[in-house]
């Protein structure tokens, strides 16, 4: 029986205003003297300010460093400033995270997650998704320390992220229907709780898709719950594979060739319904839940157009060749491809 290494977050803090205590709460981890801070354009504002001033009021040194993307380069722009910082804080979206986890890995400095939305599921996960110039490789890194996340600023960030969030769920359940073909196929390691965890994480979505509504506090601390649960999911089973299958491929696919991409998870519920019918599953159900919780369901709700649908999935089985799904080790032909975009209304 081999040796398995599972990490997760040893706190979460989630209510309104608990961004004005992360300045105790890294304290009270052991945490102390200098912090970095990594934000974006937007959410420096939104949330980035407020973290610094909390944690200046803990008499912590701060500094700051602001990334747009989450590449290579904005990696290693941000190793080049954790120094001597004990913590890094990643505060933003799933870029800002994703760049903040992946460089205090790196650095060896411990990292707090502070989600500005609710718009996928690498809140708490021991990934990080970097882009290259070939597309988005997902790479280990360490859980983060802890988890703030202040739901009076998630609630009042724009509905289309939160939207985005819950789609990135609900693909979890063509990402567990992938696993389990690669399992039966190829004998691909399988874990029955990281994939029961990820399942139930969508159910929860999708029995509350009647409630997830703008401007309901509610809203944020469901999704915010169930973004959480789909990155332990990601932890248990040690890979995205619980919450990454044929549906993220063909988002990857779209983030190398569309002219303006779409959100992540805008992306990932699009693909579900295709990749869901593909499965033999019901498309139908995927589609209503997308449309209750408002987000995306077609080509032009994405703002993308037809072209590049067809051309996201004809090449998608390429992007992660190790990972095997329904599209197979060839793919879907043109023809295969037009016709279950057009099965499925997404063109
Ligand atoms: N590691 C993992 O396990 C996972 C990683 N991901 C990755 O996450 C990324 C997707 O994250 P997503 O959040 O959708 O996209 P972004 O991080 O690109 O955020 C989208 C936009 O929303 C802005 N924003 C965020 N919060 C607020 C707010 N409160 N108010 C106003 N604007 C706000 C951001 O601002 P700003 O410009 O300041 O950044 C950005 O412009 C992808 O790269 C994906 O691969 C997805 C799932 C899992
Ligand atoms: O988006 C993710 C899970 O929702 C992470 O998946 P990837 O490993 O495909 O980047
Ligand atoms: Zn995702």
């Amino acid at each position: 029986m081999d040796s398995k290494k599972i990490q997760m977050p040893r706190e979460v803090h989630i209510g309104p205003n608990v961004l004005d205590e992360v300045g105790e709460i890294c304290k009270d981890l052991r945490l102390f003297d200098e912090a970095l801070v990594v934000s974006g354009f937007h959410t420096f504002d939104v949330a980035g300010q407020q973290t610094v001033d909390a944690l200046e009021s803990s008499d912590f040194g701060v500094d700051v460093v602001k990334v747009k993307d989450a590449s290579v380069e904005s990696v290693e722009k941000v190793r080049e400033k954790i120094a001597n910082a004990s913590v890094v804080l990643g505060v933003g979206g799933g870029k800002i995270i994703d760049v903040a986890k992946l460089a205090s890995t790196y650095e060896h400095s411990y990292f707090i997650s502070v989600p500005t939305t609710a718009s996928h599921d690498g809140i708490a996960s021991p990934m990080a998704s970097i882009k290259n110039d070939k597309g988005s490789i997902s790479k280990n890194a360490n859980s983060p320390m802890a988890v703030v996340a202040d739901t009076g600023i998630i609630n009042t960030s724009p509905f289309r992220l939160i939207a985005s969030g819950c789609a990135d769920i609900v693909s979890n359940y063509t990402a567990i229907k992938d696993w389990r073909l690669a399992y039966r196929l190829r004998n691909e390691k399988f874990s029955e709780s990281a994939a029961a965890l990820s399942e139930m994480t969508a159910k929860l979505i999708i029995n509350s898709s009647d409630s997830i509504k703008e401007g309901l506090e509610e809203s944020a601390r469901i999704v915010v719950k169930s973004l959480f649960s789909s990155g332990m999911a990601i932890s248990i089973a040690g890979s995205s594979r619980p919450a990454s299958g044929s549906e993220h491929l063909f988002s990857h696919a779209l983030d190398r060739i569309a002219k303006k991409p779409a959100l992540h998870g805008e992306q990932c519920g699009v693909g579900t319904i295709m990749m869901m019918h593909l499965h033999g599953g019901d498309w139908r159900a995927i589609q209503s839940i997308l449309k209750t919780i408002g987000a995306p369901t077609n080509a032009s709700e994405l703002g993308l157009d037809d072209d590049e649908i067809i051309d996201a999935l004809t090449i998608a089985h390429t992007l992660r060749p190790e990972r095997y799904t329904i599209l197979g080790d060839n793919g879907l032909t043109r023809d295969a491809a037009i016709k279950l975009a057009r099965k499925t209304e997404v063109i």
